[in-house]
C-alpha cells in the first residue's frame, strides 16, 4: 500500500533522512521507533508531503506521491495526526471534526456519526471549545478529525505523548480498534516497547537511517535492539 524506497529528505538544505525504506501493507499496523532526533517524525512528514524531497520514491496504492502537497495526499486516502498543535483550540469539538472534512463540499454526517460512536466523549462535549479539554480528549479530537474522511492509512505521530499513564493504555486500545476496523496505521512512538508489542512490524530508525526492521515481537526479543534502543 505505502512503499518508501531510498528516501532522502530534510528541511531546506538540511538532509535528515538517508536511503530510508519502509512498507505499510493493506490494513497493517507499523511502528517507527528510535532515539530522539532520529528522524522518525521526518519520515512521517515526508509521506504527507511536508519536507524537502531530495531523492528516492514514495508510492501509495502504486502511485508516486512525493511531488504532491498534503491536500492532494489526503484525497488519496492518507490522514495525518501531528504530535503538536493538532487541534484548533478556539473552535468547538464539532467544528474541529468538521474541519477534517474541509476538502469535501459538505460534512458527511455518517462519518461524523462514526467518529462520535468511536469517541462518545466527543459527542457529549461537541459544543465545548477543544482547547479547554484534557490532553487525552484533545488527542481524541485530533484523531477523530483525521478519521472524518475514512482514510486507508492513518499517520500518528506520538499519540501517547503528554498523556497520563492510565490514559496511554486507553489510547493504544483505541488505535488497535481503528486498525481492527481496517485502517492501516503508521505510528511514531516514544513508548517503544508498548508500540512494538502491538504492531505487526517495526522499524528502528537511527541518525536518519534504517537500523533494524522486523516484526514487533522479534525486535523486542533482539538483544542488540534491546540494549541499544529499548533501555536493556
Ligand atoms: N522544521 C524543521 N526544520 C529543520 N530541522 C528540523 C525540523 N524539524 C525537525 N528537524 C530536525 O530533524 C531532525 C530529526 O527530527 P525528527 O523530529 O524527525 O526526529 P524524531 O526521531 O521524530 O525525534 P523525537 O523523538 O525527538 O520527536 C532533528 O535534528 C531535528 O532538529
Amino acid at each position: 500500500m505505502l512503499t518508501v524506497r531510498d528516501l532522502d529528505a530534510g528541511y531546506g538544505d538540511l538532509q535528515i533522512l538517508t536511503d530510508v525504506d519502509l512498507d505499510v501493507g493493506e490494513g497493517e499496523y507499523v511502528t517507527i521507533v528510535g532515539p530522539n532526533g532520529a528522524g522518525k517524525s521526518t519520515v512521517m512528514k515526508s509521506v504527507f508531503g511536508l519536507t524537502t524531497y531530495m531523492g528516492g520514491s514514495i508510492t501509495f496504492q502504486d502511485e508516486e506521491i512525493h511531488p504532491l502537497d498534503p491536500e492532494d495526499i489526503i484525497h488519496k486516502g492518507i490522514s495525518y495526526v501531528p504530535q503538536n498543535e493538532n487541534i484548533f483550540g478556539t473552535l468547538t469539538v464539532e467544528e474541529n471534526l468538521e474541519m477534517g472534512a474541509y476538502i469535501l463540499d459538505s460534512v458527511p454526517e455518517d462519518r461524523l456519526e462514526a467518529v462520535y460512536e468511536r469517541f462518545p466523549v466527543l459527542r457529549e462535549r461537541k459544543d465545548q471549545k477543544a482547547g479547554t479539554m484534557s490532553g487525552g480528549q484533545r488527542q481524541m479530537v485530533a484523531m477523530g478529525r483525521a478519521l472524518m474522511l475514512d482514510p486507508d492509512l492513518l499517520l500518528l505521530d506520538e499519540p501517547s505523548a503528554g498523556l497520563a499513564p492510565d490514559l496511554v493504555q486507553d489510547m493504544f486500545d483505541r488505535i488497535d480498534r481503528i486498525n481492527d476496523d481496517g485502517t492501516a496505521i503508521l505510528m511514531v512512538e516514544q513508548n517503544a516497547k508498548t508500540a512494538l508489542r502491538r504492531c505487526d512490524r517495526g522499524y528502528v530508525l537511527a541518525q536518519g537511517e534504517n537500523s533494524y526492521t522486523d516484526t514487533g515481537d522479534r525486535l523486542l526479543a533482539d538483544d542488540e535492539v534491546r540494549q541499544q534502543f529499548l533501555g536493556g
